[in-house]
């Protein structure tokens, strides 16, 4: 149930439902009894005011507001629109409700919660005039709001506030999530999700061909692999870690922690000679390797034991650590470039691309939006997941495109959007433990988009576990929690 479907996509869901039998207003039934529901978990008691708009999601609002009244709640409706524009599903709907119907207006009526059936996927515009007042007013009210589909004024495609927008305790959606509901700001907006099977049929989405999902272990569990009886640390994958020089050594140290704690077999930091010293004094599981410079570098990589590196994590922005980055991309093993091992090539990104593109070993890039914009300078505006999309396909690269809502996106078009990560996160040195999990991944064998998304959500769960007060050595131990939570019960321990 990971796939998301756009606006667009969900509307074919529900025609091929309807022209596979399954009546339009038994999914509009279904719906607004899921809401309905929703309601009664949340506002258990109490007057409900449903403020209905006048399409399908309105539809949604009446067949809720038949459904609370007949168990026993008074109900109040109000209709944004004229009533007798109402048409289709939603006029069956209407019609079932019978209940007295007011026009929408200020001031609201005393309530003890709101039903939002303004706007879902139809919302084509940004909200004025009437509407925005309401949406104003409901705001202001402080009272509990059990969006339907999504709290008016979202954007189910992109997640925007189109002119203004509701701001719901809960929303219920039906079939599959949108995009909407986990990018940000509408991932906020929306509340808590509930996803409720209105009977469209799973089979639906054969002929859609969704190619986004929720960030999840459906996405990337089956090719994780646990050791089994007759494994040994080479056969677990060795990853190597570039440190830089004397004063920025700690973010080299973080990924490579976590890439051991990921599961990489050994794990070596990769050390200029200046720095052998103090990285030698903060290392214990962790190898260290003395690195005299590109030749040496591209000498370790060669190793045929060695699996997958990263570089990028406190690194620098001298040529010297150029020609760094161009061994390792000669390199046979998978690479993940962060932070300044992306940001060396912003005068010619596209070199970075065309050595990227002449290799076999995957690449994770891992850009934060000022990364990004350095490498994709023309793919900053717009929806998240199209720009990481399209960066992934120039790239030949899996892209993570960091954020509170992180994307990553395989040069293939699939995307996964991330909704696990608490903003405890935002804290130095977080980045460098997302790159080296991603490193124990790739140096495991996963290819790169699941070991990209892997990566994300594991850095969201250790967040969530480690949670306030966290500083990014907290991570480390983390990650070993919820690996063990992930490993224990899923059964997924292989022979
Ligand atoms: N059979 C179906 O298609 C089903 C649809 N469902 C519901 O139907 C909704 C989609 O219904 P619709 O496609 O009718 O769309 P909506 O009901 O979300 O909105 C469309 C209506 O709002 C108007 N509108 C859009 N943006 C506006 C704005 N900014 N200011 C003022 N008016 C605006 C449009 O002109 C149109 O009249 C879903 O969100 C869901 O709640 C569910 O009942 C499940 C089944
Ligand atoms: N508000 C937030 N909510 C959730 N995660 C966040 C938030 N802000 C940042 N993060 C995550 O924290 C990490 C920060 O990485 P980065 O920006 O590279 O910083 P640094 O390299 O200093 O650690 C990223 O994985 C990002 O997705
Ligand atoms: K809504």
């Amino acid at each position: 149930m990971l796939e998301l479907l756009t606006t667009a996509q969900m509307a074919t869901a529900d025609h091929l439902a309807i022209e596979g039998g399954v009546p339009g207003i038994r999914l509009m039934e279904k719906a607004g009894a899921a809401v309905a529901r929703a309601v009664t978990a949340r506002v258990p008691e109490g007057r409900v005011l449903v403020l209905c708009g006048p399409g399908n999601n309105g539809g949604d609002g009446f067949v809720a507001a038949r459904r609370l009244r007949a168990a026993g709640r008074e109900v109040i409706v109000h209709l944004l629109g004229d009533p007798a524009r109402v048409s289709g599903d939603a006029r069956i709907a209407f019609d079932r409700w019978g209940g007295p119907t007011h026009p929408a207006d200020l001031p609201l009526p005393e309530a003890a919660g709101i039903v939002d059936a303004l706007f879902g996927a139809g919302l084509d515009r940004p909200i004025e005039g009437l509407a925005a007042k309401i949406v104003a007013a409901v705001n202001a009210s402080r009272l509990p709001v059990i969006a339907v589909d999504v709290p008016s004024g979202v954007s189910g495609n992109t997640g925007e506030v189109m002119g203004t927008a509701i701001e719901a305790v809960a929303s219920v959606t039906f079939f599959r999530l949108k995009p909407g509901h986990l990018l940000c700001p509408g991932r906020e907006l929306c509340g808590e999700v509930t996803l409720a099977d209105i009977g469209i049929p799973a089979s639906v989405l054969d002929a859609i061909g969704p190619r986004s999902w929720r960030n999840g272990r459906a996405l990337w569990a089956e090719s994780m692999r646990a050791p089994g009886a007759g494994s040994h640390k080479y056969r677990r994958g060795h990853a190597v870690v570039v440190s830089g020089g004397l004063a920025r050594t700690g973010a080299a140290r973080l990924a490579a922690g976590a890439a051991l704690r990921a599961g990489a077999g050994l794990v070596t930091v990769a050390s200029p000679p200046d720095a052998l010293v103090v990285n030698a004094s903060h290392l214990t599981a962790v190898m260290l390797g003395r690195m005299d410079g590109p030749e040496s570098l591209g000498a370790m990589l060669s190793d045929g034991r060695v699996t997958a590196a990263a570089l990028g994590p406190g690194l620098g922005l001298s040529a010297a650590e150029g020609t760094l980055v161009d061994a390792a991309l000669a390199a046979p093993v998978a690479l993940v470039l962060d932070a300044d091992a992306l940001t060396l090539w912003q005068d010619a990104p596209d070199a970075l691309f065309d050595a990227i593109a002449a290799r076999e070993a995957p690449v994770i890039l891992t850009p934060h939006e000022g990364e990004f914009a350095r490498l994709f300078p023309d793919l900053t505006t717009g929806p998240k997941p199209e720009r990481a999309r399209a960066a992934a396909a120039r790239a030949a690269a899996t892209v993570v495109l960091k954020g509170a809502d992180t994307v990553i996106a395989a040069p293939d078009g699939r995307v996964a959007i991330n909704d696990n990560a608490p903003a405890w996160l935002a804290t130095a040195g977080s980045g460098d433990v997302l790159a080296g999990i991603a490193t124990g991944f790739l140096a495991q064998g996963m290819p790169g988009f699941e070991a990209a998304a892997a990566a994300v959500w594991f850095h969201g769960a250790a967040g969530t576990e480690a949670g306030p007060g966290l500083t990014a050595e907290d991570l480390e131990p983390a990650l070993r929690t919820v690996l063990r939570r992930l490993w224990a019960p899923a059964g997924l321990v292989l022979p």
